[in-house]
């Protein structure tokens, strides 16, 4: 094979001869590797394998990508922006790893200007301009000032604000960020500290941190961007403490950047990772009695008048928390891009990568084909599919549940905060350990950051800290499911995703009437047992509870909270898997494509239940013997789905460059390109490494010196 050939000879050769060559003055064996010319290499890699992957799908590839994009449209604009995207040498990123915190910083900033230019100049849609930035996949300011400064002020700013704000916003006249968490706090917001006191003298608020945990701290965009940002404080009026209310407040001049008196503020420092996150400038913010207008104060949902008296317009009071709900549906959409991101370099490089089984000197056997592989893997390959859909129902529930707030109707916000916080919670922290898994998935190389895997990983897994850590998330639904136990026996029928509780009689004693593997294929077998588990959980639940009689109802549900949130999941879970059935109920248009997805249907939920089966044998809701039988039905599935594997993941239809792995690559050409990446390390620039002349030399001397002497 030429990785081990003579070409690495020469290589060592010509290292020895010529200590200080740069890397844009490759040694003549790297030329040499080139002019035989990429050609001789492809034919001697593995680029068929792919292409003969490519040719056992079952299904019609482009009719998939309009399923996973949810329209035909969808797929057109989404492309046209990848491309847009990868053709541009601004918003290249393979070097992004070897970049210094600063220049990464001043990159993020670039692609951002750049960014704006493209959108400005091409006339782009907001559709359009949404997904230009997506695929740019730098997370930067602007994630904030579009994504939480923007809706802050559109959820919780009167007409006249909104009228005020949002086109200095929309024009980058400004840039905003959403400064809520506090040194001291961050998931309890009724414990902020930050003050906002109205001074009814000059008809200003005066915000102040009058202690170090008060602090702001973690808001994105604060660091070194923002010029504005909308602030939580406590509003103190008339002597009385109001709560947490939010505040429009200008940091930085729009002149020269420089902080406005009274204002001080930094970045918090180096993040988990290379690259990664750090090209966000997470900030700590102080005031020191800052004086803002009061018609700054976002008084949609409560005013202070001229006088400082506090008036509540009668709407609940957790609409505050409008903002957070918008970004954790956006959260669960961003989940199944992340995942899917993993999945597709794990398949395809599963599919190339191959180890052990060689007979007589033929190939040997592709890692896929290792039941063990696809255990691990075609889960993860069907919860992607599987949050797609989810996300997909949610963004219609969360456009369903705004459109009745603004009429008025706030029966659906205990709906929306407990699907958002939950599916939020369990998309991404499986998504987090998928991507890990992924990188298992693919060996060695996976830990490469030319595999794209570690930088995933590390910008990902904040996911399941901000926007509300998942645990406190989770024990927000099973206060839900504990009081919607609560009211059954008044006879109160549930409604919307808990609508499966008011058939309590039945799911109580109900046994699942499975007998042969196959019986797992029916979707009203797989939706009975998980509402069964789900109820009989948070049933449990409500009765350990209550049976603590000495204690307080919060004192028994602290107790019980390990128990909740395995309560939450199983009803999340429950979710997940009613809107795929409903998904793959649905007329699907396209060659197998529906039979495909039918198939990930029932991997995703039968890898859960067999991953859950000490829940569903615990509740009786079935048998140890149908538990076996679920998971032989699942080994056939994974059969089923091997050959369709490459071409599942080619229906996210991602670039390259938004992949951004050697491993993941679209033509399966993995072996040289990870060889050439190697290259382009800093540590190549030099044959002989700095520091060899101060540390290595001196050694290896002293040692020489030491034998010699013997
Ligand atoms: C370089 C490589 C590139 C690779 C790229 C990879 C691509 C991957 C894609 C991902 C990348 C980017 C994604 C997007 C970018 C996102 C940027 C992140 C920005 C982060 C921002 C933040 O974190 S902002 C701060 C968020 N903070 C929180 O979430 C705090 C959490 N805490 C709370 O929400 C509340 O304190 C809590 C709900 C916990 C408690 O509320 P509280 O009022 O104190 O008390 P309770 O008694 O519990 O509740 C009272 C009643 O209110 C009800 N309720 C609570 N919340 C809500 C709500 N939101 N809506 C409706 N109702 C609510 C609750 O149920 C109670 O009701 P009851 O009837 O009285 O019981
Ligand atoms: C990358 C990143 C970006 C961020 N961006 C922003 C931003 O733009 N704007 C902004 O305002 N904030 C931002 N944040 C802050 C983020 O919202 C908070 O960190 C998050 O809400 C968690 O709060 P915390 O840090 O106070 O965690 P803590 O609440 O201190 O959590 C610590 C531990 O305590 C546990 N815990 C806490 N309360 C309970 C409870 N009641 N019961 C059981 N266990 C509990 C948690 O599960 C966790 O294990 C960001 C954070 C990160 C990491």
């Amino acid at each position: 094979m030429w990785r081990g050939g003579s070409n690495t000879r020469t290589c060592k050769r010509r290292f020895f001869s010529s200590p200080t060559r740069s890397r844009h003055h490759r040694p003549p064996y790297i030329c040499r590797l080139h002019s035989r010319g990429s050609q001789h290499l492809k034919a001697m890699a593995e680029v068929d394998h792919l292409a003969a992957e490519r040719a056992t799908a079952r299904f019609d590839v482009e009719e998939m990508k309009v399923a996973w994009a949810g329209s035909r449209h969808a797929v057109h604009v989404a492309d046209r922006m990848a491309r847009l995207v990868a053709s541009d040498p601004v918003f290249r990123k393979d070097n992004r790893t070897m970049l210094s915190r600063k220049e990464l910083f001043k990159d993020t900033l670039r692609k951002a200007a750049h960014a704006w230019k493209r959108i400005v100049e091409l006339r782009l849609t907001e559709e359009e301009a949404d997904l230009l930035r997506q695929y740019v996949d730098q997370p930067g300011y602007v994630d904030l000032h579009w994504g939480m400064f923007v809706p802050a002020i559109k959820g919780q700013g009167t007409e006249e604000q909104q009228h005020k704000w949002l086109p200095l916003a929309y024009k980058f006249q400004i840039i905003g960020c959403y400064a809520q968490t506090e040194l001291g706090h961050g998931s309890n917001v009724q414990g902020l500290e930050t003050t906002a006191t109205f001074d009814p003298k000059t008809d200003e608020f005066v915000i102040h941190s009058p202690t170090l945990t008060s602090s702001k701290w973690w808001p994105g965009g604060l660091g070194k961007a923002s010029t504005h940002a909308v602030v939580y404080a406590r509003l103190i009026t008339e002597g009385k403490d109001y709560g947490i209310h939010g505040f429009i407040v200008q940091l930085r001049s729009l002149e020269d950047h420089s902080p406005l008196p009274g204002v001080t503020l930094g970045d918090i420092g180096g993040k988990f990772g290379s690259g990664a996150y750090n090209s966000m400038d997470n900030g700590v913010l102080r005031f020191d009695h800052v004086r803002i207008p009061r018609d700054q104060m976002l008084m949609r949902l409560s005013q202070v008048t001229r006088e400082g008296k506090y008036v509540h317009s009668n709407v609940p009071k957790q609409l505050l928390y409008g903002t957070m709900v918008y970004v954790r549906q956006s959260i669960v959409a961003d989940a199944s891009k992340a995942l899917s991101r993993a999945v597709c370099i794990a398949v395809r490089y599963s599919a190339v990568r191959k180890q052990f089984g060689s007979q007589d000197g033929g190939p040997e056997t592709q890692v896929l084909n290792y039941k063990t592989q696809q255990s691990r893997l075609f889960p993860l390959l069907a919860s992607a599919y599987a949050f797609r859909f989810v996300g997909d129902w949610l963004n219609w529930l969360y456009t369903d549940v705004t459109q009745k707030l603004e009429a008025k109707d706030f029966s659906t916000l205990q709906e929306a905060h407990a699907c958002t916080a939950g599916l939020k919670a369990v998309t991404t922290s499986v998504t987090a350990d998928a991507i890990e898994e992924c990188r298992k998935l693919c060996g060695g190389h996976g830990y490469l950051n030319s595999s794209g895997l570690p930088e995933l990983f590390a910008v990902y897994v904040p996911a399941c800290t901000y926007e509300g850590d998942n645990v406190v998330l989770l024990l927000q639904v099973a206060r839900i499911l504990m009081k919607t136990v609560s009211q059954l026996a008044s006879g109160k029928q549930p409604v919307g995703t808990m609508a499966y509780m008011g058939k309590v009689q039945y799911l109580m004693q109900c046994k699942s009437a499975v007998s042969s593997a196959e019986d797992w294929l029916n979707p009203d077998a797989i939706q009975e047992a998980f509402e069964a588990r789900a109820l009989r959980m948070a049933v449990n639940c409500a009765q350990n509870i209550s049976q603590a009689a000495s204690q307080e109802e919060a004192a028994g549900f602290y107790e019980r909270s390990p128990d909740l949130l395995e309560a939450a999941v199983a009803h999340i879970q429950l979710i997940i898997v009613t809107k795929f059935i409903e998904k793959v109920h649905q007329e699907i248009p396209g060659h197998g494509v529906k039979e495909q997805l039918q198939a990930l249907c029932n991997v995703y939920a039968l890898y859960i239940l067999h991953k859950h089966l000490g829940d569903f044998l615990a509740t009786g809701c079935i048998t140890p013997r149908q538990g076996a039988l679920a998971n032989e039905q699942l080994g056939k599935l994974y059969a089923q789905v091997r050959p369709n594997a490459v071409a599942l993941v080619d229906a996210f239809n991602y670039t390259d460059h938004y992949l951004g792995s050697v491993l993941g690559r679209y033509d399966g050409d993995v072996y040289p390109a990870l060889y050439e990446e190697a290259w382009k390390d800093p540590l190549n620039e030099t044959v002989v490494p700095e520091g060899y002349h101060e540390y290595l030399r001196p050694l290896i001397k002293q040692q020489q010196l030491k034998l010699s002497r013997l």
